[in-house]
């Protein structure tokens, strides 16, 4: 592969796996494989499969995926199904002997993790050692329940430690803050994880269950969402991004040439798509990029609840934009141009110009629209979620609210949550340095 390496990726927890059916269904579907590995078309010259997938000796495609869950059930259901069944090298599946999970608990996943840490590592160092020339993982966990969380922070450690030069790209789904039914105990759960993401991966995606879950609801037309119809649209966001590597763009040919974060580790991502389709919806609509770009540049298209409250002095510090579909590249030109006008602007402000880059689609999937987007946002518009996170935090760690829960795993003491208290706050402060700084291009 000239330029371009191959991904894997590591999926974690509940979650996590959920996250991988969601992504692996659609990798199979853009690649042309069947439920066995097969392929179903015949070739085409920009489809390189082997980015995702690696041939075994029988010449079926086999995802270079590894999954990790402290309880069996995900996975388990995972392999009954008749869509993934034959596809997963069944050697890149870590279950507990323990079985019980890790009761949402940061703690008990981190130290469960470090039990089985070895034999975990064993199996991405052998995929990854698989190919010859891997350029990054893909990782996807929660950060509010306890495996994704306590056992995907230890992960992060090993593997940033096991592959210091490859891009480590997590997509983080963080708890719906709306909702009363979910974990009560996120944001200790959250603030142990957000250490480990602050220091290990090169970029975060920061997904924010209660914006998918208002998104979702107001366009597949229910009021109550279900996880499938949330991770379809986070299925989306890593089909576009990595499109280009996969489908052979020159202007993108490699996750190592995403330059997402230019001040670490400010490398937290926010993501908008457009247009949201229901898959059983007639789709009425005519696209175009001006309407995709327009709508993708809206803060309340992006997958972080908070970035719909604009604040004045918000600045983006590196964008991406991906179109998709039949588009000249002219009109991407003409794009670029209006997009850099209305970005210089209230309510955006860049210190990077907008890059935007033409991503191929599949050859074997035609999608409802003639037009898609995806934009991933470096903005300073995502310190807000962490302020109320942190506040939240601050309310249950005042009260020493379920402390007892954490206390009582061996190996893990409360210096280890207050110690990442003051990283999330450290990186609080840099993001409001950024915003209060006069090095922005604005004129100041
Ligand atoms: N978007 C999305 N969120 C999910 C999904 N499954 C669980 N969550 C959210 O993830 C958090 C809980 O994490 P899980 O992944 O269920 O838990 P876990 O990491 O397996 O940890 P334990 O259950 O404690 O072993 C909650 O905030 C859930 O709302 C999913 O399929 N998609």
């Amino acid at each position: 592969m000239s330029g371009t390496g191959a991904l894997m990726t590591v999926h974690v927890g509940q979650c996590g796996n959920q996250l991988a059916q969601a992504f692996w269904k659609s990798m199979v579907d853009e690649h042309g494989i069947n439920e066995r590995g097969q392929t179903t078309h015949e070739d085409d010259m920009n489809d390189k499969k082997d980015l995702l997938f690696y041939q075994a000796d029988d010449d079926h495609y086999v995802p270079r995926a590894v999954l990790v869950d402290l309880e069996p059930r995900v996975i388990n259901g995972m392999m009954q199904s008749p869509n993934f069944s034959n596809l997963f090298n069944t050697d890149n599946i870590f279950m507990s002997d323990h079985g019980g999970g890790a009761g949402n608990n940061w703690a008990s996943g981190y130290c469960q993790g470090q039990e089985v840490q070895e034999k975990i590592m064993d199996i991405i160092i052998r995929e990854a050692e698989n190919t010859n020339n891997l350029d990054g993982i893909l990782f996807t966990h929660s950060v509010s329940g306890g495996t994704g969380s306590g056992t995907g922070s230890l992960l992060l450690e090993r593997l940033r430690e096991a592959f210091p030069k490859k891009v480590i790209q997590t997509y983080s789904v963080f708890a719906n803050s709306d909702t009363s039914t979910d974990v009560v105990v996120h944001p200790y759960n959250w603030v142990l994880s957000m250490q480990r993401l602050i220091e290990n991966p090169d970029h975060v995606v920061v997904l924010d269950n209660a914006a998918l879950h208002r998104l979702a609801a107001g366009k597949f037309k229910t009021d109550t969402p279900t996880f499938d119809h949330i991770n379809s649209l986070v299925a989306r966001i890593m089909s576009t991004s990595t499109a280009p590597y996969r489908f052979n763009s020159a202007m993108c040919p490699s996750i190592r040439y995403l330059d997402l974060a230019p001040f670490p580790p400010m490398h937290f991502i926010q993501s908008a798509i457009s247009p949201v389709v229901d898959p059983n919806e007639n789709f009425t609509r005519k696209t175009s990029v001006a309407d995709v770009t327009r709508f993708l540049l809206k803060p309340t298209s992006m997958m972080v609840s908070t970035a719909s409250r604009v604040r004045p002095n918000d600045c983006m510090l590196s964008a991406y934009m991906f179109l998709q579909g039949q588009i000249e590249a002219h009109t991407i030109m003409t794009a670029e141009q209006n997009v850099d006008f209305a970005i210089r602007r209230p309510p955006f402000y860049m210190l990077k110009p907008l890059r935007m880059m033409h991503a191929p689609l599949s050859p074997y999937v035609r999608p409802q629209y003639k037009v898609s987007g995806l934009l991933l946002n470096n903005s300073t518009s995502v310190a807000p979620l962490f302020e109320s996170l942190l506040s939240k935090y601050d309310k249950l760690r005042s009260k020493r609210a379920f402390i007892d829960k954490f206390e009582k795993i061996d190996n893990f003491s409360l210096d280890m949550m207050d110690d990442a208290m003051h990283i999330v706050q450290d990186l609080l402060d840099e993001y409001k340095a950024v915003v209060q700084k006069d090095y922005l291009t604005r004129g100041l």
